[in-house]
């Protein structure tokens, strides 16, 4: 990481020869733009410049360091003080230091030299705070929601609006849809477009940790709390301070822990397991889930009261098969990001394929979409991918079945038996016509006449 950041100092001292010596040591370094004013009252009349450091003497002519101190940190938090003072005074140095100033500095002939270093080290910090602000900028882009979340379909453009309401305010959301359909995503969207954006974003999938260290994991442990608590440790609520708690899985607690949960949101504190302290939290809540909780609650696996107190804004989201031509922008999306990143030429993919595409169930939703179409990438000859590419699962028994209706003409029924047997063989026209013992005239027949498709 680079430190070679421009920052401005303000040296604070009315002994004109003493601030001229600190000035010129500071000035060694070009980086710095250095402003030198020799009362309390023009430092302060000059805090609109923003200025990342202040050395502070001690005794100014028009106001004692602790105060001229507080009357900056009123009006710049984030500025480092750096007092400076004639005599070496261990208590006042210890009051400068607990009241926020970053260092306290005594005159002597090596002052100049500190300095030096009491600079370079707050360099460093603020090269990793702007570091750290850049990468919380760039992870914030990467989940805005036109830019994580694809999609042109009306469900997904309305999604976006219900997004720009959640991150409005601190209601409590609740993500329900099919594996992989993006409920992680919109959860994150939410929580980067929000207030909180700055603080955490923790993810707990309650299905994935075991009974017992659940309630640890969420609510933290006091050393010694059971067997394995070696040492003292937060949960996952504590961690998520003025940030978001996003819950997977939720409808996954057992019914002791919903009880603890809904004592949690009840009042706000939590309590670590080995403990009594309570402990206040500011958590945003997001649950997700792939089950109806309202069904949940009607066959007694979820209580009631914890539901509607997790219910705040619902928001639904559709499977993949649901949102028409999505599959096929979502696909080119997966296929360019996965290219780019492999250094690939990026592949087509045929019309073929992409039909093939269209007419299949996705039961794993977006997350298998992405899985196949990388995978049909690395499959792929001449830089473009066909149906045999696309690892698809074969339908399962029930699914994409063309009903057999009683009153339907003989070729309608016909038509609808040799579909179901061309997607289960991948669209090999040979394999089914060997199997239905017919000829495969007829099926091509079928095809041109658009009784049946090749997907
Ligand atoms: N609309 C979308 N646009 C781009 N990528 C998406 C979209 N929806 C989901 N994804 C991607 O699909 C994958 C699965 O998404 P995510 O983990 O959010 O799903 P989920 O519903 O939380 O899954 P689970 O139910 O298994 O927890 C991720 O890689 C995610 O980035």
């Amino acid at each position: 990481m680079s430190i070679s950041i421009p920052i401005t100092i303000f040296i604070v001292e009315d002994n004109a020869w003493y601030g001229e010596l600190l000035e010129y040591k500071l000035a060694q370094n070009p980086d710095f733009t250095i402003r030198r004013f020799t009362t309390a009252q023009a430092c302060l009349s000059h805090l609109s410049e923003k200025p990342d450091i202040i050395t502070l003497d001690y005794s100014l002519p028009d106001g004692k360091g602790d105060q001229v101190l507080q009357q900056i940190q009123e009006r710049l938090p984030d500025v480092a003080v750096i007092a400076i003072s004639g005599q070496e005074d261990v208590r006042t140095a210890i009051g400068l230091l607990r009241q926020g100033a970053y260092d306290y500095l005594v005159k002597d002939e090596e002052t100049a030299d500190r300095l030096w270093n009491s600079v370079n080290n707050i360099r460093k910090q603020l090269a990793l705070r702007q570091e750290n602000t850049r990468l919380k900028e760039q992870i914030g882009q990467k989940y805005t929601p036109e830019r994580a979340i694809l999609g042109n379909s009306p469900q997904i453009q309305h999604l976006y609006s219900l997004i720009d309401k959640a991150a409005r305010t601190n209601i409590t959301v609740s993500i329900s849809g099919e594996t992989g359909t993006g409920k992680e995503l919109v959860a994150k969207a939410i929580h980067f477009r929000s207030e909180r954006r700055d603080a955490a974003f923790v993810a707990v999938n309650v299905a994935a940790i075991p009974r017992e260290l659940l309630e640890s994991e969420l609510f933290g442990h006091e050393k010694g709390a059971f067997t394995g608590a070696v040492s003292k440790r937060i949960g996952r609520f504590e961690e998520a301070h003025k940030g978001t708690l996003f819950l997977d899985e939720i409808s996954e607690l057992d019914l002791s822990l919903q009880a603890k949960l809904l004592r949690v949101l009840q009042e706000r504190e939590v309590v670590r397991v080995g403990s009594n302290t309570r402990v206040p939290f500011d958590a945003r809540l997001m649950v997700a889930t792939h089950r109806d909780l309202g069904q949940e609650v009607k066959e007694g696996r979820f209580r009631e009261d914890l539901y509607y107190r997790l219910l705040g804004l619902p928001i639904l989201l559709p499977p993949l098969r649901e949102r028409g031509q999505d599959v096929l922008l979502l696909a080119d999306a997966f296929l360019h990001e996965f290219c780019t990143q492999n250094s690939m030429v990026t592949c087509s993919i045929s019309e073929a394929a992409r039909q093939k595409l269209l007419h299949y169930n996705f039961p794993g939703n977006v997350r298998e979409l992405k899985a196949v179409v990388e995978l049909a990438a690395v499959l792929a000859e001449n830089d473009q991918i066909h149906p045999q590419d696309l690892p698809l699962r074969h339908p399962q028994a029930g699914q994409n079945e063309t009903p057999l209706i009683g009153n339907e003409s003989l070729r309608t029924q016909t038509a609808a038996i040799v579909q179901r047997y061309l997607d289960a063989h991948n669209g090999n026209i040979l394999q089914v016509a060997a199997k239905l013992q017919i000829g495969k005239s007829t099926i091509y027949r079928m095809v041109q006449n658009n009784e049946i498709r090749i997907r």
